[in-house]
């Protein structure tokens, strides 16, 4: 379970993050959906250790980031806005190199190594130096990577940017199975139809605040809009920066 308790960031001049609160829960898929420079990516560098909130609290089951961030980073699978990988380590040595990096045995990441592979359909890449790769192998990779150490909760960045139908409909399959396996799973994204399909819980983001949380029906009754991308351009209050 993740839990933000009013975080704040700025920038200069620029209030990225305004006082974010929300919980993700075990088992649900949550999205945070806004417009572009709505604050999304900011509040998860800030839940994944990479950034330090002007103020406010992040609990990741349970756990204070600012008492104990390496527990934190245990409990969290990441796949960041810059996907970062090895290039010139195969697939299945980027996955390897994280999971020795996490202390993990060689039996265990052998195991978890090809249970990913496998999950992930990437068994005919895995051997192929990740320098060239499209851009949904590097995201496979990269989830992969984030997914090594069995971690409780993960964060994906906009997991289906530049992903071809296909592969996002195949990563939206693999997002549900993390979800029925009983993960928090928390993404962010700024396309309607995605969270629409996926998520339990949908907190939406402005300005760096959250102008709405609930579920996608209870978000459809509230704005009295049947459509939920209707409902969206009603409580952001305009169409900018959204893709349907
Ligand atoms: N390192 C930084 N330095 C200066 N300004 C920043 C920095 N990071 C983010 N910002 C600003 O903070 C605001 C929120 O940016 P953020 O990347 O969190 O938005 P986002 O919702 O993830 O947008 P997108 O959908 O375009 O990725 C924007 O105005 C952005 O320009």
């Amino acid at each position: 379970m993740i839990e933000v308790r009013d975080l704040h960031k700025h920038f200069g001049n620029v209030k990225a993050v305004d006082g974010v609160s929300f919980i993700a829960h075990d088992g649900e898929i949550t999205g945070l959906l806004g417009p572009n420079g709505a604050g999304k990516t900011t509040t998860l560098r800030m839940l994944y250790t990479l950034m330090r909130p002007d103020q406010g609290q992040v609990l990741v089951d349970t756990i204070d980031v600012a008492r104990d961030a390496e527990a934190v980073r245990r409990r969290l699978g990441v796949l960041p806005d810059a996907r970062g990988l090895y290039k010139r380590l195969t697939a299945r040595e980027n996955i390897e190199y994280f999971a020795r990096l996490q202390g993990m045995d060689e039996a265990r990441i052998r195991a978890r190594r090809d249970q990913l592979i496998a999950a992930l359909d990437m068994a005919d890449i895995a051997n192929r130096r990740t320098e060239g790769f499209s851009q949904g192998q590097r995201v496979k990779t990269a989830i992969a990577r984030a997914l090594v150490h069995d971690p409780n909760n993960v964060i994906l960045d906009e997991p289906t940017n530049g992903l071809d139908v296909m592969a996002t409909r195949s990563m939206r399959r693999f997002m549900r199975q993390l979800k029925e396996e009983g993960r928090c799973v928390l993404f962010s994204s700024h396309i309607m139809q995605e969270v629409a399909a996926l998520c339990d819980r949908i907190v939406v983001i402005a300005h760096g605040r959250v102008v709405a949380d609930e579920s996608p029906e209870a978000l459809r009754a509230q704005t009295g809009e049947a459509n939920l991308e209707d409902a969206f351009v009603k409580i952001i209050g305009s169409e900018e920066g959204l893709a349907a």
